[in-house]
């Protein structure tokens, strides 16, 4: 009997935020000089991109590794609700003393998928912040 393999699946998703890139553990000038233009006070948007990824077993009876509805599901409750069309700063409260950098933000949604997968599934989140700047958190 063959042994079920291992795959990987990943669900894409966008949504709209706005941010500013500032530490309350700085002062002003060290914000300035650190953040640049993202310190400005007026604040800036990125459309992101966010890619789930989840590992596991290819189910023998159903071939998928997990029905990637519920996936979407997951992303609705972790990723859209909280910050599709939001301040991250203002709207999230986790951002209120986190900065927000896109690495802040992979790592929130990770521990917020994790709550909602199967135990050790969530193999990736990667954020496109910008068609440039991308992130990768694997939970380390
Ligand atoms: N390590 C990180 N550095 C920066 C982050 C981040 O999340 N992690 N974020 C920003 C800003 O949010 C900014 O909006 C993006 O910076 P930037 O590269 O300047 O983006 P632009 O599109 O304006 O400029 P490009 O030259 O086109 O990339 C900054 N740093
Ligand atoms: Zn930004």
């Amino acid at each position: 009997m063959m042994s079920e393999r291992t795959g990987f699946i990943t669900r894409v998703q966008s949504f709209s935020a706005c941010h500013r890139l500032h530490s309350k553990s700085l002062s002003d000038e060290e914000n300035k000089r650190i953040f640049g233009k993202c310190n400005n006070p007026n604040g800036h948007g990125h459309n992101y991109t966010v890619e789930v990824t989840v590992r596991g077993k290819i189910d023998k009876n159903t071939g998928m590794v997990m029905n990637l509805t519920d996936l979407k599901e997951y992303i609705e409750e972790a990723i859209m609700k909280p910050f599709d069309h939001k301040n991250l700063d203002l709207d999230v409260p986790y951002f209120a003393d986190v900065v927000s950098t896109t690495e802040n933000l992979s790592v929130f949604i990770w521990d917020s998928m994790v709550k909602l997968l199967p135990p050790d599934s969530l193999h990736e989140i990667r954020i496109y912040e910008t068609d440039k700047n991308i992130v990768v958190y694997r939970g380390e």
